[in-house]
Formats: C-alpha cells, structure tokens, sequence
C-alpha cells in the first residue's frame, strides 16, 4: 500500500508557492472561524480552495472509535462525479472500517496522503467507495487525517479524475488547513448538537402542549402519532397498559405506521392479555432507561410471547421499548418501531405520555365512576317501586342485565332458623343449557355451612369466585356456572344492617366493587321489604282469622254471662270455682251434655287473674284427626299440604290467658300424647317448625265421659288424665237439681221474650210442673231450646204451653232399653224419637237438628248413616 501511497513522491514547495501557501492558510483560517454549518464549510471549500487548485469533488468522514469505521459526515456532492452512480446512496449511508491497509496508512501519516485509485481499489480490504470513484471517473484520492485532542477524528478526501492534481502546494495547504478544519467540524458538530437539543427542548414543548389537551385514547393516539412524524419517524408503536389483574398487559393505543395492516394478527395483537413477566415485558418496566430490541433476536432467545411471532410475521424487525409510569407507579409500556435511540428524547416523550396515560386513566375511572353511580341512581329508583317478588325480578332483569351485563343467578333468603337457605328468586333461562343440573342443585337445601355460602356470609363486601379456578378446584357448581358463559360468579351477603338475611348469586365479567355494594344493598333492602310485606300480608291473613274468632268468643261470653241455680248442688260447685279460680290450677269438668260445663269454665276464667285476656275453647270432638295437632299447635308455612300461611296454634292464642278443653275425652291417643308433652313442659314446637315457643296458658279441660273409665279401656292416657283431674268439678244433671229449673225456665223466657220481641212475664204453675216432671236429658241446653220454642209459640203474655217430649214408657224401661243397645242404635232411636217430637222437621226453627244441637246437614248425614226414613218417625 506505501508503495502506492504519493506524499513522498512530491516535490519540494518553492518560495512564491509557500507564499502562496501561507495567504491561502491565513485566508482560510479567517473564515474558517466562522463557520457554524456543515453548508458553509461546503461553500468554503468551493470559494476558497477549489478556485485555486484542481479537484472533482471533496468528502469529509469521521471515525466512530466504538465501531472503528469511519462515515461521511460532509459530501460537497456538486462536483462528484459519483452522484448518479446505482450504489452512491449506499456509499454515504454506509460504515467503512478502520482495518484495512489503506486507511491505516492515512491514519499514521502526519502528512497527507495520495493514492492511485487503479492501485488500491481492489485490495482485499479496501472500501468500496475507492471503486465506485473510480467507476465515476475519478483517478486520484488525497486523504488528509484530522486531528482533535491528539487523537484522529476523521478525514478530508479530496478526488480528482486526473492523475497529476494533487500538488506540493495543495498538500502544504491541505496540511495547514487540516488543524483548522479540523475545529471547524468540531465545532458543527457542537453546533449541531446544541441545534438539536434545541430541536428536541422545542419539539418537546410542542409535544407537550399536545398532550395537555388529550383527554382520550384517540386524542393521545393521535399526539403521539403527528410527534413522530415530526420527528421524521413513521414508525408504528403501540401502548400497553397494566391490567386491572395485575399480572398482564394488553394493547392500548397502537398505530401501525408504514407497516402493512394484517388485519387478523392484528385483532390477536390488540384481545390478547400478555403477562407481564415474559422476559421482555418485564424488562422493560424494570429499566429506567429505554431499551432497544432486535424481534428475531428476542425470539431467539426463547421468549415465547406471541406478539413477537406477529410482529415478525407483520415485518417489524427492531423497536424501543420505554416505560411509562406515573410517579414510582408503572402504568405500562410503549413499544415504537424504531431502529435507534434518542435516549433523551424518548424519556422525554414518554414522561408526556405517561402524564396523558395517567390523566386519561383517572378521566375514564371519573366517567365509570358517574356512569356507576348514574346506574345506581336508576336502580335505586326501580328498586324503590319495588313491593313484591315479581317486580323486583322485573327491576333486575331489565337494570342489571341492560346496563351492566349482568345476570341474577339466585337469591336466597335465610329461614328463621337462622340456619338454612330459601330459594327466593333465580333467573332459569340463565341455566338453560343445563336445565336438569340446575333443577337438582337448585333444589338442595343449603345451610350457612355450606362452603360457598359460608365464605359470603363470613365476608364483609363479597367474594368473587372466578368460574375457571372454581372449575379447576372440581366445584360441582362452577359447571354449571361455567355453562353461562361467564367469567365470574360474585357471591354477596344480604344484609339489612349487621344482620344476615339471604345471598345473592351474580354472574358477570367484570364488576366494580363499589357498584357491587350498591347493588347488593339496594337488594337487601328490596328484599327485606318484600319479606316484611308477605309477612305483613301473613299477619294480616292471621289477626283477621283470630278477629273472627275472637269476634265469635265474644258474642258467646255475654250470652253465658250469668249462672242460674241456688240449690244446694249448684252451691256446691260455685263453692269450687271460687276455691280454684283465682290459682292457675288445671280444672276438668265433669258433667252430661248440656250442664253447663262451658258456662262455668268461662265463669271461672273471668273470675282468674286472666280475665283481661279472652278464653280461647277448642272442641276436641269437633277436630278432624289429621288437623288436631295443628289446630292446637299452629303450623309453619309448608309444614304439609294446605298450610299456605304459618298459622298460630290456640295454645299460643291463649297464651297468658285460658284455654278450655272441651269435649277432652274425644281426643284420639296421638294427639293425647302430644298435649300431656305440653303440658308438662309448657312449651311447644308448630308443625313443621323447629323453633321452640314458651306459653303461659291456664287449662280447663271437660267432658262428658266417665274418664276413669276411658283410661281403664285404654281410650284415655292415664298420664293425662292425673294431669288433667287437678281439681275436678262435676256438674249435676238437671234432672237432680229440680229446684233450679223454675229459675232456669223464667231466666230463659225473658232472654227469648226480649230476643223475639215478645212481652211474656209469667210461666203458667201447670207448665213448671210439667217442666219439673221430665227426666231432661239434654240437661239445661235441652231446657233451654223448650223454652225457646215455646215462646216462638206463645200467644199469650204468660206461657201457657210447653212441648216437652212425651215419654212413653218408664224411665226403667228407657234404661233398659238403653242398657241392651250398640251406641248406634241408641243413637237411631234418639234421633228417631226427637224427629217425631218435631214433627219430622229435619232443620231449621223448631227442627229435630236444632233439638239435637248439630247443623242440618249432619243431621242429615247421620239420618243416611244409620239408615232412617220418614217411615220410622211419621209411624
Ligand atoms: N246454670 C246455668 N244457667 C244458665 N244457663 C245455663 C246454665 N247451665 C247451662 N246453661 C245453658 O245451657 C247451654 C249448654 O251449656 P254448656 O254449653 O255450658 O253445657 P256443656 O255442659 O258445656 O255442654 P256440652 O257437654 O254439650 O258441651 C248453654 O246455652 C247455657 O246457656
């Protein structure tokens, strides 16, 4: 290469050129000073130097140490004769290396250097430029280093198509002049530096101004977009954002640049979430620095994002990757298609955007925040109106799933067990496609305990419950949630208050937990409301049945409110009543039928500390078997078919008060065994209950029957029977209290005179006498109805007639007749017998039924049962 090398080969400068030469140098020198652009110094070289020595064209390069190449940094391409060479472009773009012969030979000569392009062209490692010169004409290159600092900072070639340019002279000035170029390019790049830092403050601002108005993803897309393109960029770049999991990114904003679209990869690109940790994501929100990345590179590397694999596909091949975070908080990442950084500017650029990022995160939770609330609002209102199931069914099927994509999957409502839960409400359509597994799980009972349930109860705002973890755990219900289609299943506790009062089963994508608790809340209370309400509606129902029945009580207590009988036997017994009354002892009374044993249990209920309280009666023979021990006990609701509404039982009717028992001796066995049990423990559990009510009730129990000897045929629990027989009164028949039928008869002629409208003051002697010689059977009831018929047929101020029942045979042989008869036939006879007394009237006033003290119909019933037709009483 020396040998080629021509600054030795020329001769020596004489004094008018050195002369010369020195003018030049001071000339240049003078202008030099004042060169600040690539341009001038240009204009220098032709100006100056070129009118004075012959050349084609000149190229300053500079050297990059890091790489050891060297690159045209100055082309004063006017003269160049390789202008429109086909590789010209990729000469000045292009890196050429320090190693090889020829430059190095430059490198260490303090002299200028010149070569014949023919001699060293084709070395091996020569640079292509020195062909391409030549393929353009030019024959002759003279390389003169630049010095900065001591060290080679580039080089000035000057080229020339003849052979014999390159003069003593032009290399003595090339020599001097080589110090001072050598600062003025120093001083362009300063200059430029100082240019585009300026550039890029300015650019910066621009940037900035811009991004202040963002306000949404199209406005910073668009920002960011007319940013690089005053940055000469086209490049594409997307913003990834943080997810609310935390765990992945996905696209935000993205523009492709001059990238083809490919319009299905890119759908992949902008759905898909990409975790943060996968090797490059990571790295990038780790650095604080921007980072440059190669795609073949990173996939090499084993980074299996797909993205990466797309973008490939798409024709990206290098990008930036810079964080943007607001404060110490990372946000996300921006990824720009870009084949270099400008560390600064980029920082720049991104703080900008991390700001609009931020701010358009902050407006979008604003607005999500008013739209949730807007929603709520109109929630709230629907839910206000809301009185029963269906329209609260009707409120969050159009609210929820309209406004928020969300569906009910169930309410359940807590029993007052405390223990299980109710089925309330639940959207069927939802479970569609697994009708059969909803249907099963639906219908099991569910108690606090169970998992799910117990974790929502437990939680104070919820549980989320996502269905694919549910599924991977093995949940049975997560299948069927899985069958919805959607991704969560939010489990929230009904509260009214601090207090439990159901669950509520919503399946969505996504739900705000602020929004979450608003919902949940309007619920609880909807809920709570339309549960008062069918409690009130239940209550109701109950008070008017226990209206009715005590409207019943009433009218019968101020028919029974005096006792007539001053005879010995009666005395006897007011006696008793006025021992017992005050206490809570438990009274049986004895007595026929028609005695007056529910007229003294009254009496001796308004003669007790109860008083104040109604008596509540239950007429044991009166009861089906089947409704005894809810009539007594009360039912819940559902407690078995037929029970609609929860019911109260007389027991608890009668709590603080009394409760009289009659007809005692009719109940069956079962319900015998059921009552000894309240008795004796004073509490009791409805039908299909299992809450337990303490009552406070004083008994009074009668019957007709000879009990003693209902337990000695086992009809009777004598357990019961020891119970009940506290403090027994009897009650004598009328038949031997003869003494107090005068007074009976008058008491009942003015109570049926003053009912009738009659005015009958006076009973006739003949007509006690007669009333004094019948046998009554029927006892006082049977009086009674006498004489109220006999009034209904009186004419006269005084009674003259009464129709009491002709007695045919003799009392004895009515006894015997008894003695040798079934229950049944005695019954036949009785009836048969009270028929022809009134004449076959079956019912009605004066009828045989009204007599017998039943309705018609039964009478009726009983007259087909024992098979008794008119022939039997009309003969
Ligand atoms: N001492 C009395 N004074 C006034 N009325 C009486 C008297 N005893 C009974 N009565 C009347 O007789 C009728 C029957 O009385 P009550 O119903 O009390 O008898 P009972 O023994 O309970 O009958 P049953 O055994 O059939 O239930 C009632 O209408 C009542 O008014």
């Amino acid at each position: 290469m020396k040998r080629n090398a021509k600054n030795d080969s020329a001769p020596a400068p004489s004094k008018a050129i050195l002369e010369q030469e020195r003018k030049v140098l001071l000339d240049l020198g003078n202008d030099i000073t004042r060169i600040r652009e690539k341009n001038d110094l240009i204009t220098l070289f032709k100006n100056r130097i070129k009118g004075l020595f012959y050349f084609t064209h000149t190229i300053i390069t500079l050297i990059d140490h890091k790489d050891e190449t060297y690159w045209p940094f100055l082309l004063d391409n006017e003269g160049s004769p390789i202008r429109t060479h086909p590789r010209y472009k990729e000469m000045v773009q292009a890196h050429f290396s320090l190693n090889d012969p020829f430059i190095q030979a430059v490198l260490h000569s303090e002299e200028p250097v010149s070569f014949l392009l023919e001699d060293i062209m084709d070395e091996p490692k020569s640079p292509p430029f020195l062909r391409v010169n030549y393929e353009g004409g030019v024959r002759e290159i003279l390389m003169t280093r630049l010095m900065k600092e001591g060290k080679p900072m580039g080089f000035i070639h000057l080229y020339s198509d003849r052979t014999d340019s390159f003069t003593a002279e032009l290399r003595g000035v090339m020599k001097g002049f080589a110090p001072q170029l050598s600062s003025a390019v120093s001083n362009i790049i300063k200059n430029e530096e100082i240019l585009n830092k300026e550039k890029e403050k300015s650019f910066l601002l621009d940037f900035s101004s811009e991004i202040a108005a963002v306000r949404t993803k199209e406005d910073l897309t668009r920002a960011l977009r007319s940013a690089l393109r005053k940055l000469d960029q086209n490049s594409g770049f997307v913003i990834r954002r943080i997810n609310e999991d935390k765990t992945t990114l996905s696209a935000y904003v993205y523009d492709l640049g001059t990238i083809k679209r490919d319009e299905k990869a890119l759908q992949v690109l902008v759905k898909t979430k990409y975790p943060i940790n996968d090797g490059l994501q990571n790295r990038v929100l780790n650095s604080a620095i921007p980072l440059l990345f190669n795609v073949e590179r990173e996939i090499q590397r084993g980074i299996t994002s797909s993205y990466l694999a797309l973008w490939k596909k798409m024709g990206f091949r290098n990008f930036v990757g810079v964080r943007l975070r607001n404060g110490e908080n990372n946000l996300g990442i921006l990824l720009l298609d870009i084949q270099e950084i400008k560390i600064e500017l980029l920082q720049g650029i991104c703080s900008q955007i991390s700001t609009a990022l931020a701010n358009i995160m902050a407006n979008e939770q604003v607005s999500k925040k008013q739209e949730e609330q807007a929603f709520l609002l109109g929630f709230s209102s629907a839910i206000t109106k809301v009185r029963t199931k269906a329209d609260l069914q009707a409120a969050i099927f159009e609210v929820l799933a309209q406004t928020m994509n969300t569906q009910l999957a169930m309410i359940r409502v807590m029993e007052s067990d405390g223990i299980h839960l109710n089925v309330f409400m639940y959207d069927a359509s939802l479970f569609a496609n697994a009708k059969v597994n909803f249907d099963k799980m639906s219908g099991n009972t569910i108690t606090v305990h169970e998992q799910y349930t117990a974790q929502v109860l437990a939680s104070k705002e919820g549980v989320v419950f996502n269905v694919q973890e549910e599924l991977r755990n093995g949940s049975a219900y997560a299948k069927l949630w899985n069958t919805t289609g959607y991704k969560n299943m939010y489990g929230l506790p009904l509260r009214v208050g601090d207090k439990n009062i159901g669950s509520i089963w919503l399946l969505a994508d996504s739900l705000g937990p602020l929004l979450l608790k608003g919902i949940c809340s309007q619920i609880a209370i909807a809920v709570a409301n339309i549960l008062a309400n069918e409690q009130l509606i239940a209550y109701k129902k109950q008070l008017e049945i226990e209206n009715d029945y005590l409207k019943e009580q009433i009218k019968t207590i101020y028919n029974f409110s005096e006792i007539i009988g001053s005879g010995e036997t009666m005395q006897e017994v007011y006696r008793l009543m006025g021992l017992v009354a005050e206490s809570n002892t438990t009274v049986l009374i004895l007595g026929e039928t028609g005695t007056g044993k529910e007229l003294i249990a009254r009496a001796i209920h308004n003669s007790s500390p109860r008083k104040e309280h109604l008596m509540v009666k239950v007429n044991c023979a009166a009861l089906p078997a089947n409704l005894i021990e809810s009539e007594l006990f009360g039912h819940e609701k559902g407690a078995f078919t037929g029970a609609i509404d929860r019911r109260l039982g007389k027991f608890e009717l009668a709590h603080n008060s009394t409760l009289f028992l009659d007809e005692i001796g009719e109940l069956p066995l079962e319900a015998q065994a059921k009552l000894l049990r309240v008795i004796q423990e004073r509490e009791l559990e409805r039908v299909g209950g299992k809450q337990v009510i303490k009552i406070n009730v004083r008994l009074i129990a009668a019957t007709n029957r000879n009990l003693e000897e209902e337990v000695k045929a086992g009809r009777f629990r004598a357990d019961l029977y020891f119970r009940l027989n506290v403090f027994p009164i009897s009650l004598p028949p009328l038949r031997e209290r003869l003494e107090d039928i005068e007074a009976l008869a008058y008491f009942f002629v003015k109570k049926y005179s003053r009912n009738t409208g009659r005015n009958i003051r006076k009973i006739s002697p003949r007509v006690i006498q007669q009333l004094r010689s019948y046998t009554w059977p029927g006892n006082v009831r049977e009086l009674e109805h006498l004489i109220e018929r006999s009034v209904l047929l009186a004419t006269d101020h005084t009674l003259n007639d009464v129709y009491i029942p002709r007695h045919t045979d003799s009392d004895k042989q009515e006894q015997a007749f008894l003695l040798n008869r079934t229950l049944e036939e005695v019954e036949r006879a009785y009836i048969i017998e009270t028929l022809k007394r009134c004449a076959g009237k079956i019912s009605g006033v004066g009828s045989a039924a009204e007599v017998l003290d039943i309705p018609g119909n039964t009478l009726h019933s009983k007259m087909k049962k024992l098979n008794i037709t008119k022939r039997d009483y009309f003969s």
